[in-house]
């Protein structure tokens, strides 16, 4: 794979409307994913802290945790990936680092939010959110950081929802002014201000359908229509994928055996089949092949 990873995620974007992106908690899932049709992937920030080290999504984990997530996906699929930075961790030098790592790890794309360093969800309330001005500072430091020019850098705005529509809206303005190649327009409530982003900022815009939050779940046909060039599903895969282990566990200590849950589990051929075991099965048996 001689292209870049951003230049992967570009090219993914120009050939859809809207880039539909997956959210996938580890590298299985990421596997899962691109034998399944999806075009670019995503770690989640919350997936980082709530599955690998079961903490909110407050701003607990740094950059090498979320790093190390980053690398086990890159390393196991080719398919470009969207990283969740939060706030860059730290100052300018700081978020340097932090894309310089990310670029390293073969990650195609990061996004980097307005918040305070300590950060809540997006559609969590009582977010509090930087100055514009510090946001611009952050995204130059960014900017300035990367060595491939089509590393993508994506501002988040969650101005929205503590400061109203036109000032998000400014704020983006700003951002793509600053450096920003897009921006991800969070925690919007209405279809239309979607609309309101893309007529208003030249740059491509990520809607967010993250379940039980603050936006409705849109199709991606009335995303695409209301101008969003990418739809976001952060934890969709990990919430189900919650559920489904509860119901295991539950009938586990209910019942004293799995077998009224086999049915829900996927089977040792399936999981063998996007592993791609045998091929690692027949090349253990070629490589040291009994006389
Ligand atoms: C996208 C997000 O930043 C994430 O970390 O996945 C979260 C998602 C969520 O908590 O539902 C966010 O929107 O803040
Ligand atoms: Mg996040």
């Amino acid at each position: 794979m001689t292209r870049s990873a951003g230049l992967r995620f570009r090219q993914a974007l120009a050939k859809a409307k809207p880039l539909q992106i997956v959210g996938t908690t580890n590298a299985y899932f990421a596997l899962m994913a691109e034998q399944s049709g999806v075009q670019a992937l995503y770690l989640s920030g919350a997936g980082v802290a709530n599955a690998s080290y079961g903490l909110p999504d407050l701003g607990m984990t740094s950059m090498n945790d979320v790093l190390i997530d980053a690398g086990r996906i890159t390393s196991a699929t080719e398919l470009p990936l969207l990283v969740d930075i939060d706030t860059g961790w730290g100052g300018a030098f700081n978020i340097a680092r932090t894309i310089k790592e990310f670029e390293k790890a073969g990650v195609a794309a990061v996004h980097m939010e307005d918040q305070v360093s300590q950060k809540r969800c997006g559609h969590r309330p009582n977010k509090a959110v930087v100055s514009t001005e510090e946001m611009v500072d952050r995204i130059k430091a960014a900017v300035d950081a990367r060595t491939d020019e089509n590393f993508v850098i994506m501002a988040r705005t969650d101005a929205v929802a503590v400061e109203g529509l036109d000032a998000g809206i400014e704020r983006a303005q700003a951002y793509i002014e600053a450096g920003a190649d897009m921006i991800f327009a969070e925690a919007l409530t209405e279809l239309d201000q979607y609309r309101r982003f893309k007529a208003a900022v030249n740059a491509p815009i990520l809607a967010n359908m993250t379940e039980f939050g603050k936006t409705e779940l849109f199709n991606k046909e009335q995303l695409a229509e209301a101008g969003a060039d990418m739809v976001l599903y952060p934890l969709s895969t990990f919430r189900a994928a919650n559920l489904a282990a509860l119901k295991v566990m539950q009938a586990l200590m209910a019942d004293g055996h799995q077998r009224n849950v086999v049915g829900a589990m996927q089977t040792r051929e399936e999981l063998y089949k996007f592993l791609g075991y045998h091929h690692y099965e027949t090349k253990l048996d070629e490589l040291f092949s009994q006389k």
